[in-house]
């Protein structure tokens, strides 16, 4: 994969030293870390808010800074765009003006991208008329996206594009930003604190610590290389699986789905597949490890649907909690406590059936 953004900057801003060495290509990145880290200060230095003590930024090939050759081209004329956490939208002008003001910048030869093509895709055509604040928040979101996008950027900034909204919002805007890409295909980086908002978007993180880079690769790898345990119980990891539609049971409203792998069939139930999901259809699911139980044998008799047979992996302790890989046709990472690992004296190579209902079951993403 080609590299669309090189990156190598140092700041000092008092007491915080930024530091950062890396390079992106050209899918969806999530700049993961906690508050104060330096995510924000990642993106604002690539578009040009903010200029590094030393470095060299180049995005798409050209060359934005270097601070060797004294060159330091101004944010507005980096080829990228950018979508703040509470969208930042010119409140006297109406949304039609919002979104135009970022094309009107460009010479007509690089608009790439079309007004008319942004609106359908964001489904905001019956706002043009409004002022942003006669809009709802995922609303201003999408607005914001869309002025973003009219500038036929090279890149995508997002930092916590999610932040200000409630959660069915959330959902809505991962849907948008998901559509967003695959119609584009912009790079993205997308900050935010939560990792199972980043993970329902993209597995490719790059994790931040102290204006440092922690780690970079995939959320697997990260996982199993321990770089990504969950520091306290309940935080952070999550699976998410891509399977497709097999049935939808109308009468209990039970989807099943279905991954072929290898020589396996995996069928996992869900009750949360909005209605009119096509057979076939491929959709991206998400399951917290915390809902998913082991059990030695099969469970008969129970509630809870989905039981799938697999074999441990990998075991790996952290502050009294475990976190089990096991392979049930994908991986699946499964959180158990230490005690009961004892009890059901846990192995790696063990056959074991890993429990959840499918209200835990979330469908992230259909394509
Ligand atoms: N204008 C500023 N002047 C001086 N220091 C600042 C300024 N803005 C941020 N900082 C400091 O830079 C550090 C990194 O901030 P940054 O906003 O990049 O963190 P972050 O990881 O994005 O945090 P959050 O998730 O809370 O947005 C913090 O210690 C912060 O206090």
């Amino acid at each position: 994969m080609k590299n669309v953004i090189e990156f190598q900057a140092t700041l000092s801003r008092g007491a915080f030293q930024f530091d950062m060495k890396c390079a992106f290509g050209d899918g969806i990145t999530g700049i993961y870390g906690p508050s104060g880290h330096g995510k924000t200060t990642l993106l604002q230095l690539i578009s040009g808010l903010l200029s590094p003590d030393s470095g060299f930024i180049s995005i798409g090939g050209e060359v934005v800074f270097d601070k060797a050759q004294k060159k330091d081209t101004p944010s507005r004329y980096r080829k990228l765009g950018f979508v703040f956490q509470e969208g930042r939208l010119f409140p006297h002008l109406s949304v039609e003006e919002n979104l135009c003001y970022g094309e009107r910048l460009l010479p007509r030869s690089q608009r790439q991208i079309q007004f008319d093509d942004v609106v359908s895709t964001l489904e905001i055509g019956h706002l043009l008329k409004k002022k942003p604040e006669q809009c709802s928040g995922g609303e201003q979101q999408r607005i914001a996206m869309g002025r973003a996008l009219l500038k036929s950027p090279q890149l995508l900034l997002m930092d916590e594009p999610f932040s200000a909204v409630d959660v069915a919002l959330r959902e809505q805007i991962l849907i948008y930003l998901v559509r967003i890409h695959r119609k584009y295909r912009i790079p993205m980086l997308v900050v935010s604190h939560d990792l199972p908002d980043i993970l329902r978007l993209t597995d490719e993180i790059l994790m931040v610590r102290d204006g440092r880079v922690e780690a970079f690769g995939k959320y697997l790898d990260l996982v199993l290389s321990r770089k990504m345990l969950p520091r306290s119980s309940g935080e952070g990891l999550l699976n998410v699986i891509s399977l497709y539609v097999h049935e939808v049971d109308k009468n209990t409203g039970i989807t099943t789905l279905t991954g072929e792998q290898g020589k396996r069939k995996v069928k996992v139930h869900c009750d949360a597949c909005s209605e009119g999901v096509a057979l076939g259809r491929e959709v991206k699911v998400s399951v917290p490890p915390g809902d998913i139980a082991i059990s030695l044998q099969p469970v008969p008799n129970i509630s809870i649907q989905n039981q799938l047979e697999g074999t441990i992996k990998r075991l790996l302790y952290e502050n009294g909690q475990v976190v089990c890989l096991v392979d049930v046709g994908f991986p699946l990472l499964v959180e158990v406590t230490s005690s009961s690992t004892k009890r059901l004296d846990l192995e790696v190579g063990m056959n074991v059936f890993c429990l959840f209902k499918s209200m835990s079951v979330r469908v992230c993403e259909i394509s």
